[in-house]
């Protein structure tokens, strides 16, 4: 949706796939989705660096509401747990240089069973969120059916349009559609939506990751076109410092995220994070990989015998991602090859490896190398050519 907004891929903080639709706030107040989670949030977002990384949208997801609606017909936030309500709670994350998102649903309740948005309260709806201060919309699609949500995705993004606030709109449309055309159509969601949920839900283990990988590549022929600013494929939460993923397990999401133009979007306690999960959430290389400003989503290259992917995304001034990522569950595997195998252009080369740092000049294209990669692990390369590049370009031709 070209309104000036998610020029990039947005990244920020969510509750869902960590708190989920804890509403116990007696017994488990630390954890309950309430407005002091979100105030947590919002001093850990403004206070230990993320902001200034670009995280900057925490949003609220399901289970925010009361269970009716007011008088006047508008949703409103559970008081017992939301005593401030919300736009008090969006003052105290604007005064943080943050943005607030929030949850509604296409249909008649949420997918947790609180008050959905059906066609005759999106205008409402919007107007309420716009009203509070709110930046950016999640609009899920539970108890809808296709023609509903047909009409639906395109009259909220009206609706928000017509409140005269900037608001990012992110639709989970097509995830209740398959994620494929011809049932999903990628160009009129490119119109309406800047970002869209294409496939299931994450859960918190390296399956569900490795999952979402498998189903994105081999689909990007449909689905990596369809990137570009302002219109993101979103393959869900980012949900490293979680339980479910290993060091190399969360360095391998990170680097697809990357690879794949993805929204970063974490789903983790913030107020409780090992260093090891929050150096690779605050790696300045993959966020600046994430968010090339040319916004062109790269693509699975090679599928080896041996377990072993490789991922390249063309980035600005000639410059590329490499991944290799191993799909072994048993040991390290020695890759070997050289660049013009991945058709990289003739020349020389400097290489950046993402997690270690370490950088290595003068690579020639024709030069075999080797890289180590521990199982369910990655390799990351930011590459740039060494000689002045010629015209940045994201096509099959040979890459620089
Ligand atoms: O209730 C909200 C929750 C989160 O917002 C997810 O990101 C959305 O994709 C939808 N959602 C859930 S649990 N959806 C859902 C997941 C599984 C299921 F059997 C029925 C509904």
């Amino acid at each position: 949706l070209d309104n000036g907004l998610a020029g990039t891929p947005p990244m920020g903080w969510m509750a869902w796939e960590r708190f989920r639709c804890n509403t116990d706030c007696i017994d488990d107040l630390q954890n309950c989705i309430s407005e002091a989670l979100f105030r947590d949030m919002a001093d850990r977002l403004s206070e230990d660096g993320w902001r200034e990384l670009g995280y900057e949208y925490l949003i609220i997801d399901d289970c925010w509401m009361l269970d009716q609606r007011d008088k006047e017909g508008r949703l409103q936030p559970d008081p017992s747990r939301f005593p401030g309500g919300i736009a008090k709670l969006a003052r105290y994350v604007h005064d943080r240089g943050l943005k607030l998102g929030i949850y509604a649903d296409m249909g008649s309740h949420t997918c947790m069973g609180f008050p959905g948005t059906p066609l005759h309260k999106i205008q409402i709806d919007a107007q309420t969120f716009a009203s509070w201060g709110v930046d950016y919309l999640k609009f899920d699609g539970c108890y809808s059916n296709p023609v509903e949500q047909m009409l639906g995705y395109p009259m909220m993004s009206a609706a928000l349009n017509d409140t005269g606030r900037p608001m990012v709109y992110s639709c989970s449309w097509p995830a209740y559609l398959g994620g494929l055309p011809p049932n999903v159509n990628y160009s009129l969601l490119g119109e309406i939506c800047h970002l869209w949920r294409n496939y299931d839900d994450i859960e918190d283990s390296w399956d569900s990751v490795q999952d979402i990988i498998q189903w994105f590549s081999d689909n990007q022929d449909d689905l990596q076109p369809a990137a570009g600013p302002g219109r993101w494929n979103d393959p869900d939460m980012l949900i490293i410092g979680n339980f479910g993923l290993s060091v190399d397990q969360a360095r391998s999401q990170m680097a697809l995220w990357a690879v794949m133009a993805s929204p970063l979007i974490m789903s983790n306690d913030l107020r409780n994070l090992d260093p090891n999960m929050r150096a690779i959430l605050q790696n300045k290389v993959a966020i600046s990989i994430n968010q090339d400003p040319m916004g062109v989503q790269g693509r699975r290259l090679l599928q080896k015998k041996s377990g072993i992917d490789v991922y390249w995304r063309p980035l600005s001034n000639s410059c590329s991602a490499l991944v290799f990522l191993s799909r072994r569950t048993d040991m390290p595997y020695l890759y070997h090859t050289y660049l013009s195998k991945l058709n990289y252009e003739a020349g020389s080369y400097q290489v950046y490896d993402v997690f270690s740092g370490s950088t290595r000049t003068g690579l020639n294209s024709t030069s075999k190398f080797s890289v180590s990669i521990n199982p369910s692990g990655v390799v990351m390369w930011y590459v740039s050519p060494e000689e002045p590049s010629s015209q940045t370009r994201s096509d099959p031709a040979p890459h620089r």
